[in-house]
């Protein structure tokens, strides 16, 4: 474990040079890593472990997904099976469904769990909630997780070019005694930058905050806020949305991911710098209070009730879809679609 100052906090992180691939390979040769579900992270993670040399099968059900890992390259019968065939074959189960299935595949998936097998997760939830979703492993298993800081599109993104998004990792039963050093190999394996150290519950918790929070719940209702008050005051389309979102996604996001948040201040003029730092403060105060109660309603998980309930629905996808377009149809998102268009490389 590398030691690394963050803004002061030491902390123990497993970095690619202590912990290289060829390593990950020996600790993971014996192996048969099953990836069960080909949705988002499953595509990402067994592409790259099988780019990077693992043995690595699939279990998906039939239907469009299925389809899809064909054309990536999986054979049935050879690397694709039925996730019950591939769950009897696997000694690493990758539990990729959705948290939802997750619940629904469980029976299964405990069936096929022999002593000396491996249980992998890419999140808290599953074990965390136990009380509402019935996952309660095997005291002969060991479980684990790895969870990938980010969608799983970009994790095979990424890894194409070369780079690597960071993912933790966690405990939560160590049988055989080499848990650790497994999940270690598989985080490396999934092609993760670095890894740091966690635990189910503190993953699913931050997990749960960030995506609802600043990643992607905050993030949309700030830009719909200020586009609002644009358009209210008068502005066309194209300039609310290149002045809310197509700005910051094409110019000054990239400066914050390379440099920080004052390197990009730096860049920008003094008046937008004035106006920023004055800003800024004022912004925080108005949302901490929306913040502190989103995280009490995730630590008292009323958040994963709601995600259970909503996402165990029969027609839940249907009803996803509704509010998928309400925002796709926003005339916000309409606007973006159009300023998209235009960019230099698209036309
Ligand atoms: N999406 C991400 O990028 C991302 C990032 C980090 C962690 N995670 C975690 O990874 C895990 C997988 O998430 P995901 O977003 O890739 O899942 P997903 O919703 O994209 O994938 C669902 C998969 O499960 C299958 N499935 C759904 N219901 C099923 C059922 N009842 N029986 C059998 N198969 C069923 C689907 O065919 C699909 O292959 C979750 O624990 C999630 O929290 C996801
Ligand atoms: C990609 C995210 C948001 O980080 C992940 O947590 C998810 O649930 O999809
Ligand atoms: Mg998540
Ligand atoms: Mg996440």
């Amino acid at each position: 474990m590398a030691t690394i100052n963050f803004g002061g906090v030491e902390e123990q992180v497993v970095t690619r040079e202590e912990f290289p691939l060829e390593k990950a390979r020996e600790v993971l040769a014996n192996e048969v890593i099953a990836v069960i579900g080909y949705g988002v992270q499953g595509p990402g993670q067994s592409l790259n472990m099988r780019d990077n040399g693992f043995n690595v099968i699939v279990g998906q059900r039939k239907g469009k997904t299925y389809d899809k890992a064909v054309a990536d390259g999986w054979v049935p019968g050879e690397t694709l099976f039925e996730i019950e065939e591939a769950l009897e074959k696997g000694t690493i189960i990758c539990f990729l469904l959705s948290d939802a299935a997750q619940i629904e595949l469980w029976p299964t998936v405990k069936a096929a769990l022999k002593p000396g097998k491996s249980l992998y997760f890419s999140h808290g939830f599953g074990v965390t909630y136990k009380e509402k979703t019935g996952i309660v492993p095997p005291a002969d298993v060991d479980v684990f997780l790895v969870a990938p800081k980010g969608s799983g599109t970009s994790l095979r993104r990424l890894f194409v070019e070369g780079k690597g998004l960071n993912s933790s990792f966690a405990i939560y039963q160590d049988a055989s005694g080499n848990a650790r050093t497994k999940a270690i190999a598989m985080g490396i394996g999934v092609g993760s930058g670095y890894l740091f150290e966690t635990d189910f519950y503190k993953e699913v918790t931050s997990d749960l905050t960030g995506e609802r929070g600043t990643l992607m719940g905050a993030i949309q209702g700030i830009f719909a806020a200020q586009y609002e008050v644009l358009r209210a005051n008068g502005h066309s389309p194209s300039e609310a949305f290149n002045e809310t979102v197509e700005e910051l996604t094409q110019s000054l996001m990239p400066l914050v991911a390379e440099n920080g948040m004052d390197w990009m201040y730096a860049n920008c003029s003094t008046t937008a710098q004035r106006g920023a730092l004055d800003w800024w403060k004022p912004f925080r105060d108005a949302t901490k209070p929306v913040f502190e109660q989103l995280y009490n309603s995730v630590k008292s998980q009323e958040q994963a009730e709601i995600s259970i309930t909503r996402n165990s629905q029969p027609d839940y996808r249907e009803k996803l879809e509704v509010e998928l377009s309400e925002l796709r149809e926003s005339e916000m998102w309409q606007a973006g679609a159009a300023v998209r268009s235009l960019r230099p490389e698209r036309t």
